[in-house]
């Protein structure tokens, strides 16, 4: 007699409790188990739910709409002048009345600066206060991490650091540096890795372990950039004229330090136009049929909207592959409002006049400027200097990341912009430039990153609201806006409602779509 023989008549009298076991453990004790590892990630227990409000902002138009989530996904978004009636065995219904519905905010310029500066910002804060912000997915710029991330096993390293440590989704640029620019081996295991494409600065970029790339060095990482479809961002400052020494942090101490007009002119407008002038010269090769056909080039934080911008104008009607981004403190915030010493309003490159600030809103109307960041750069609150309030030494960054939505409405809607035009520039527009087919719009089959916000409420931003991100000090600070966030939905969770957050931080690193 055979083994098989011996175990057929046992299995006979098994098979049918051995079926019902299985089925039973993949229907019943699997999902518990899924369950059990999500719990504590939303503060709503639905994992089937509507949202409905008067303002739901769709590919269609913003109207009356219900927007059904099950699992991670929107599954339809419909029309309708009324909200459907919450009934027992139907999903849950949470109807925002007259509040916006809107796709989360994409936020492709923060530095969340971990690992390695944990103390200027880190995954867990730098989320929540993005969360709290209507934020549903940021992309992490390679500096001001330590190591900076140039090489595929920084990233890799600092996609291990934020298991478990961040609210909403987190994209990653890596760093193009001089060392490796001409390295495609480098290059490609980097992106294989997971970079959504690279990033690099045209002058010194404040760490002494993120130099300066060339315009060439920038062109030689086209072609790589190109095999991918994926774009550089590039920090268009070049030191030229380089007349002026004092913006340098160690530089001689000079007189007039706390005057922010001093700081001004020590990065004048023609670094901007120089640098751009450059990079667009190199952003030819991306033009169809050039030897990086595929690749792109964006302008990150355009501050200058006088002499600037029509070189990146150019560069789009002559077929070049090319976007560019401003800030939302460039667009809150004017030279001339800067009081002396306050150090919290430097970044690079500096906030421009009240004349400038309405030639950047000007230019987002007309379509000219693609889209809207935060450049969210934070320090310690040492760093920034307050006390002697120099502006030549300062850490220059603002920390802002909590109050892109409000700023950029408060200013827009003054200008007349639309609550759509804002959604595209924060969220559609963005979801384009790093490739996420998934998000950027309230659609079917889309991730349910959504927020809900109310554009009529307005708060003043001073010493007991509540800020996330680690060090308390911003440009915001003391400023009133309109444009509350009500609450956050990453991937169908509830991440953020009304000043309280997920129990648990169940946000997912993003892969590049191949
Ligand atoms: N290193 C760094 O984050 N620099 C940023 N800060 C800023 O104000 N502009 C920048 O590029
Ligand atoms: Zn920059
Ligand atoms: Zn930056």
């Amino acid at each position: 007699m055979e083994l098989g023989d011996l175990l057929r008549p046992l299995l006979r009298g098994w098979t049918i409790p051995l079926l019902l076991f299985t089925v039973g453990y993949t229907l019943v004790y699997l999902p518990q188990i899924e369950k059990e590892l999500d719990e504590g990630c939303s503060l709503l227990p639905d994992t089937h739910f509507v949202l409905y409000s008067k303002r739901v902002v769709t590919t269609q138009g913003i109207g009356p709409y219900s927007v059904e989530v099950e699992g991670e996904r929107i599954v339809s978004v419909t029309k309708r002048s009324e909200a459907p009636k919450s009934l027992p065995g139907k999903p849950r219904v949470l109807d925002y009345g007259n509040a916006v519905i809107m796709p989360g905010l994409i936020d492709t310029h923060v530095h969340l600066n971990e690992p390695g500066r944990v103390e200027w910002e880190g995954f867990l804060t730098g989320t929540m206060a993005a969360a709290a912000g209507g934020i549903t997915a940021v992309v992490d710029m390679p500096l001001n991490s330590r190591p900076t991330i140039t090489t595929k096993e920084h990233l890799e390293n600092k996609i291990k650091a934020s298991k478990g440590k961040i609210f909403i989704d987190v994209g990653f640029w890596g760093g193009l540096v001089p060392e490796y620019a001409h390295n495609a081996t480098v290059l490609e295991d980097l992106l294989d890795a997971g970079a959504l494409g690279l990033k690099s600065f045209m002058c010194p970029s404040g760490i002494n372990d993120f130099p300066a790339t060339t315009a060439k060095d920038i062109q030689a990482s086209l072609p790589v950039l190109a095999k991918y479809g994926r774009p550089i961002l590039v920090h268009q400052e070049v030191v030229d004229p380089p007349a002026d020494p004092a913006h340098l942090m160690q530089g001689e101490p000079v007189s007039n330090a706390r005057s922010y007009q001093r700081y001004l002119n020590s990065r004048p407008i023609s670094w901007e136009t120089e640098a751009v002038r450059q990079l667009m010269e190199v952003a030819k090769d991306t033009r169809s049929g050039g030897v990086a056909d595929g690749a792109h080039v964006h302008v990150v934080h355009l501050s200058d909207a006088t002499n600037t911008l029509s070189i990146i104008k150019e560069a789009k009607a002559e077929g070049s592959s090319v976007t560019v981004e401003t800030c939302a403190h460039y667009l809150a915030f004017a030279a001339e409002d800067i009081p002396e010493g306050a150090t919290q309003y430097k970044c690079a490159p500096p906030i421009r006049d009240s004349r400038n600030r309405e030639l950047l809103w000007k230019a987002l109307l007309d379509g000219e400027i693609d889209m809207i960041t935060s450049d969210h750069s934070p320090s310690t609150i040492d760093l920034k200097l307050l006390e002697e309030g120099d502006f030549l030494k300062a850490w220059g960054g603002i920390s802002g990341i909590q109050f892109s939505l409000p700023a950029t409405w408060t200013h827009g809607s003054a200008r007349g912009m639309s609550i759509e035009q804002m959604s595209n520039w924060w969220s559609a527009a963005p979801a384009k430039l790093a490739n996420l087919p998934r998000k950027g719009t309230l659609e079917f089959g889309k991730d349910a990153d959504i927020v809900v916000w109310d554009p009529e409420a307005s708060f003043v931003i001073d010493g007991h609201y509540p800020i996330y991100f680690k060090n308390k000090v911003t440009a915001y600070m003391g400023h009133k806006y309109s444009g509350k966030v009500i609450t956050t939905f990453v991937r169908g969770r509830q991440v953020f409602e009304e000043g309280l957050h997920s129990p648990k931080a169940c946000g997912s690193p993003i892969h590049p779509v191949v």
